[in-house]
């Protein structure tokens, strides 16, 4: 079996900027993986790659890079969205005005399927794909809000809807970036509950972009560190999580703790 994800040697260059610089890295089938970096290291740009919103660039003396998902680097964008369970600021901000946030719980969930934004492209939502859209709404607890347009749920209600739309379908990689930006304390618990839940499955393999050592699930075991649009690591959770090597990828004198319960804790120091 191909790995999930393969990068191989990918540029992504805007306006004379070097965005991503010569990436290579390899997800197979479960392994979950945490990308971390300052502001603007790349992180949401590989995301990106992955959802085809960027391409490698073609560098000066002809090289262009590759990027190969389930094996494959020819896909459709739309076939490869429907493949993929995605949870952006972008889709997460569509779905909260407009005629998209005028869908309801159930429609929008329904849509991962079509991967759609507009009540007529979705599927029918009768038998199996009912039942699905059921069962996505009840993982993340939003079954007694089933009815109501996503548009007047709060952030966090928004962000776990979105969270039962990228996995309704059940596809075999979910990425995730930045998913708790503007979550409160209490609706930020709830949601990496939900996260750590779904990174104890094996039957999908989530990529998280996160700045936030703390939202990294136990069971996401593997790290990708990004400094300046190049990979710093790539590796075990534990080693690339060291005091050592977050203070200096961001700068600042840290000390890092894991918990009992499997969790990460970032302290600057001083
Ligand atoms: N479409 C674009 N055109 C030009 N420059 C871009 C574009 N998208 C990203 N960049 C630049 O690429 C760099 C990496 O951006 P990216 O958003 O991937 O970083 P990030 O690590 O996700 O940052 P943050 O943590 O702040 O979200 C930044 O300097 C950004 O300004």
């Amino acid at each position: 079996m191909p790995p999930l994800i393969q990068l191989r040697d990918v540029t992504v260059r805007r306006e004379q900027t070097i965005i991503l610089d010569r990436l290579s890295t390899t997800i197979p089938k479960s392994r979950h993986t945490a990308v971390l970096g300052p502001n603007g290291s790349g992180k949401s740009s590989l995301l990106k790659l992955l959802t085809r919103d960027f391409y490698p660039s073609v560098e000066t003396d002809g090289h262009q890079g590759e990027v190969k998902i389930l094996g494959r680097s020819d896909w459709e964008v739309s076939d490869l969205r429907r493949s993929m369970g995605i949870v952006t600021p972008a889709l997460d901000s569509e779905f909260s005005h407009g005629r998209t946030g005028r869908m309801t719980v159930s429609e929008a969930v329904a849509s991962g399927f079509t991967a759609t934004r507009l009540k007529e492209f979705g599927p029918n939502i009768t038998g199996e794909v009912a039942d699905a859209v059921d069962q996505a709404i009840k993982t993340v607890g939003m079954t007694s809000l089933a009815s109501k347009p996503v548009g007047r749920l709060s952030t966090g209600e928004r962000r776990r809807t979105m969270i039962a739309r990228a996995i309704v379908h059940r596809p075999p990689i979910f990425v995730l970036d930045e998913p708790t930006g503007g979550l409160d304390m209490t609706a930020k618990a709830k949601f990496l509950e939900i996260i750590d839940s779904l990174a104890n499955q094996s039957a999908i393999t989530m990529v998280l972009v996160t700045h936030h050592l703390d939202e990294v699930p136990p069971p996401m075991n593997h790290v990708v560190l990004l400094d300046r649009g190049r990979i710093d690591f790539d590796g075990n959770k534990q080693d690339g999580l060291s005091g050592d090597r977050i203070s200096r990828l961001f700068n600042i004198p840290v000390s890092v703790s894991r918990g009992n319960d499997g969790w990460y804790e970032a302290r600057i120091k001083g």
